[in-house]
């Protein structure tokens, strides 16, 4: 199979590419670029006005199986994940049972093999159960392809036993991906702690319950030698500490969320579980904070905590509902109106944090348009505007507060290994 991808605007940040030019793939890599290429292809793709980037790559997804295949499956969510842009995603193991050996690993990579769209990497938990108390077989889930380990849902507690498992990840050459919440101060909160809330009635989540397990977790990533990457970090502190880090020479490396960047909780609809996630959404200068701290740099990634859950499980009270939202296909557009046309990042700043970045964390060397590289490329129209429709989505999870929202941006074309796996039915004119 050969395709030829013309006149788009490519940026790949791995060879500082940031120009109109060519693309051929051959066999699934990229063996040409240029400006004009004169090549044979069995399709060709005009790509004008389109920018092309690396692949995007998710360090946070929720696939929900094995266990709650009624949120999301393997297939659904690969489908979602492709759509989004996505040729590689990392799969996190809060599952049923968790992903704590070898054998959960190797289930989810043969499922998600067989689906044959994005590629999946599965995270191995830290401790067995997620139960805090022993720690999970992290070297035979490394054998078996874990990229990462991750507690992702809650922190291991015991400073003890976390501290163990980073000398196991330093050892295994892999990252530790920290979910950052002390679960004795959370003290049943729902949402943010501020103002807005408590009028409503509701309890909160103070800053000090993410910030406090961040400022540990670099502790212990300086002793260890780990290398740390925060996940879906929401408070200002956040961003300073990792400053910090960053300039004290540690291997530590942040990500953000799309609604943690996009939604301050001025923006709730009251009493709307779609608006209840963990982290809570935050106030204003959090958001400011985070916007700017992706600008500098500080904050490294952009990745989605893609966390479905039923409408059953969301249509319950702000108390009892689940935590998390889904956003795997709306990533791309939020990024791009709320942060490039924004002026916070430069569309080159994108595709780092949604691809090279990300690739980076886990040591991979994809999230490159170099020649030789395997072709891992979506195409997204920077033009388009549209409504976020929740109804046209690929995952089965319909729980967002971007529903009905104005974006601009489209992901058009997702190639993985040469392989078109989403193609946007072409409507009419490009917009
Ligand atoms: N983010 C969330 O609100 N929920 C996640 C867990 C997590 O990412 O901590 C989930 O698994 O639903
Ligand atoms: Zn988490
Ligand atoms: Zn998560």
């Amino acid at each position: 199979m050969t395709l030829l991808i013309k006149n788009g605007h490519v940026l790949d940040p791995a060879t500082e590419t940031d120009e109109e030019i060519d693309i051929f793939i051959e066999d699934g890599k990229i063996t040409k670029r240029g400006k004009k290429l004169k090549c044979k292809a069995e399709r060709v793709i005009d790509a004008a006005g389109s920018y092309v980037m690396p692949g995007f790559i998710d360090l946070h997804v929720h696939l929900r199986d094995p266990g709650y295949e009624e949120k999301e499956t393997i297939a659904s969510g690969v489908r979602a994940a492709a759509k989004g842009g996505y040729t590689t995603i990392l799969a996190m193991p809060n599952t049923k049972p968790v992903v704590d050996n070898a054998d959960v690993v190797s289930y989810v990579h043969k499922k998600a093999e067989s689906e044959g769209l994005t590629r999946v990497l599965q995270v191995g938990a830290v401790t067995k159960g997620q139960q805090g108390e022993k720690l999970a077989d992290i070297k035979g889930m490394v054998q078996a392809g874990s990229p990462a380990i991750s507690e992702d849902g809650k922190s291991v507690m015991r400073t003890d036993l976390y501290r163990e498992a980073m000398k196991i990840a330093a050892e295994c050459k892999i990252p530790v991906l920290a979910h950052c919440e002390d679960i004795h101060l959370v003290q049943g909160g729902v949402v943010n702690a501020d103002e807005i809330t408590q009028k409503q009635g509701l309890a909160g989540i103070t800053n000090s319950v993410e910030d406090v397990i961040i400022a540990r977790d670099i502790i212990l990533a300086k002793e260890t030698g780990a290398r740390l990457h925060l996940c879906h970090c929401s408070t200002k502190d956040s961003v300073t500490m990792v400053k910090q880090a960053k300039a004290d020479g540690l291997p530590v490396t942040a990500e953000v969320c799309p609604h943690h960047f996009t939604l301050s909780t001025e923006d709730m609809v009251p009493y709307d579980t779609n608006y209840k996630m963990n982290p809570p959404l935050r106030t204003k200068a959090d958001v400011e904070a985070l916007r700017q701290g992706l600008k500098e740099d500080i904050m490294d990634v952009i990745a989605t905590d893609h966390a479905p859950h039923t409408k059953q499980d969301k249509n319950q009270s702000m108390q009892k509902a689940p935590f998390g939202i889904v956003g795997i296909e709306t990533v791309a557009a939020l990024t791009y109106s709320e942060l490039v046309l924004k002026g916070y990042l430069t569309p080159m700043q994108m595709a780092e944090k949604m691809s090279y970045n990300p690739a980076k964390v886990i040591g991979s060397d994809r999230g490159s348009l170099e020649v030789g590289k395997d072709a891992d490329i979506v195409i997204f129209n920077p033009k388009k505007t549209y409504q976020i429709d929740k109804n046209n989505f690929a995952s089965k999870g319909r729980n967002t507060p971007f529903d009905g929202r104005t974006v601009t941006g489209e992901v058009e074309y997702t190639i993985c290994g040469g392989k078109m796996i989403y193609e946007k039915e072409m409507t009419g004119e490009k917009a």
